[in-house]
């Protein structure tokens, strides 16, 4: 599929790029680069992710998924009790305080089902889904693994933590809310309707492929607030931090606001389809500063005058996705 180039004359967020083929070989500037864009944005570029190369396989899962009849395509609903695997249709989530819902559908695939399939450990799929997973989901699933264990690693070396610390946090084997979600947003009329609302995203690592424009990033200046394209670059995955991540570093490491409009400019009226493969602490892991194993976060903590139970919710990680999930459902919108 080609799509018409993304417009030259919009306010992009120009993120810095980094090469996860060099990290994986130990080089330090680009740990260093890592490590700006981490703490300062929480987003950047990366470039040289294996998982690339199932990008159409799964779209073309994704596809075939979602252009399921809606009735058996709820057969395999997500649930309105805080789980994320499995299908979501669009209008599950309100996008402002005034009640508008948002445009977006999409199929997550746990970690723990695409790795231990014909088993199930959170859920089963249709067979648009199941057809896929051996040879596209599963390496897929393994090469973000792979890929944030890499960058796990970078983030321990920096904050000072004891060897394999964040490593063992977010293992593989353990059972975690870990998934891969294809998103589609349909073509709209109206380019400033809100395909996905701002918000942050609830786990630790998030690794995006975006194919035409529409995500936005909050950036601060001052108090004020600016909303910026992220222009989709391809072959490069966009890489951000969340929640956990930045509850478990004391907010050393940026868990930005995002949202998603519909696709701008020459690229407006097309079908909007995303990847994401979301790396979640395992399931038990209890969320907290780890300011008892690094100097450096006590010490932020410490010059920033906030307590450590300013950042953490009192809860495991498998507690706080579901929390997330039902704070932005319409049925129980908090303002
Ligand atoms: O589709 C995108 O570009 C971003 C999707 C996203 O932010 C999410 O699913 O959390
Ligand atoms: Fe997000």
């Amino acid at each position: 599929m080609s799509y018409p180039p993304f417009p030259p004359d919009l306010p992009v967020h120009d993120l810095l790029v980094v090469d996860l083929k060099l990290l994986r070989e130990g080089d330090q500037a680009q740990a260093d680069i890592l490590w700006k864009a981490a703490t300062t944005w929480g987003f950047w570029y990366l470039k040289n992710h294996e998982g690339v190369k199932y990008t159409e396989p799964m779209f073309e899962m994704g596809r075939k998924t979602l252009d399921l009849p809606f009735d058996e395509k709820m057969k395999y609903w997500q649930g309105g009790e805080g789980g994320s695997a499995g299908y979501r249709p669009a209008g599950s989530r309100y996008t402002d305080a005034d009640g508008s819902v948002d445009l977006t559908e999409f199929i997550n695939v746990a970690k723990d089902d695409a790795i231990a399939y014909p088993k199930v450990v959170h859920t089963s799929y249709p067979p648009t889904v199941n057809e896929y997973i051996e040879g596209t989901i599963r390496p897929y699933t393994q090469s973000c693994l792979e890929s944030c264990e890499v960058i796990m690693n970078v983030f321990n070396d920096k904050l000072g933590l004891p060897k394999d610390t964040l490593q063992d946090l977010h293992r593989p084997e353990k059972k975690c809310q870990s998934e891969s979600r294809c998103i589609k947003v349909p073509p709209v009329e109206k380019p400033t309707k809100i395909a996905l609302g701002a918000h942050t995203d609830f786990g630790s690592l998030s690794f995006l492929v975006n194919q035409i424009g529409g995500l936005q990033v909050r950036v601060m200046n001052g108090d004020q607030e600016e909303w910026k394209y992220v222009k989709p670059i391809p072959g490069y995955m966009i890489c951000n931090i969340g929640d956990t991540l930045s509850i478990l570093s004391g907010g050393i490491l940026k868990s930005a606001m995002h949202r998603v409009l519909p696709p701008p400019g020459a690229q407006a009226g097309y079908e909007r389809w995303s990847l994401v493969y979301f790396c979640r602490p395992a399931d038990d892991v209890f969320l907290d500063p780890l300011s008892d194993k690094s100097t450096l976060i006590a010490d932020t903590l410490k010059t920033s005058g906030q307590e450590k139970t300013a950042f953490s919710p009192g809860m495991t990680a498998a507690q706080w996705l579901v929390k997330r999930q039902l704070q932005y459902r319409p049925d129980t919108f908090k303002n």
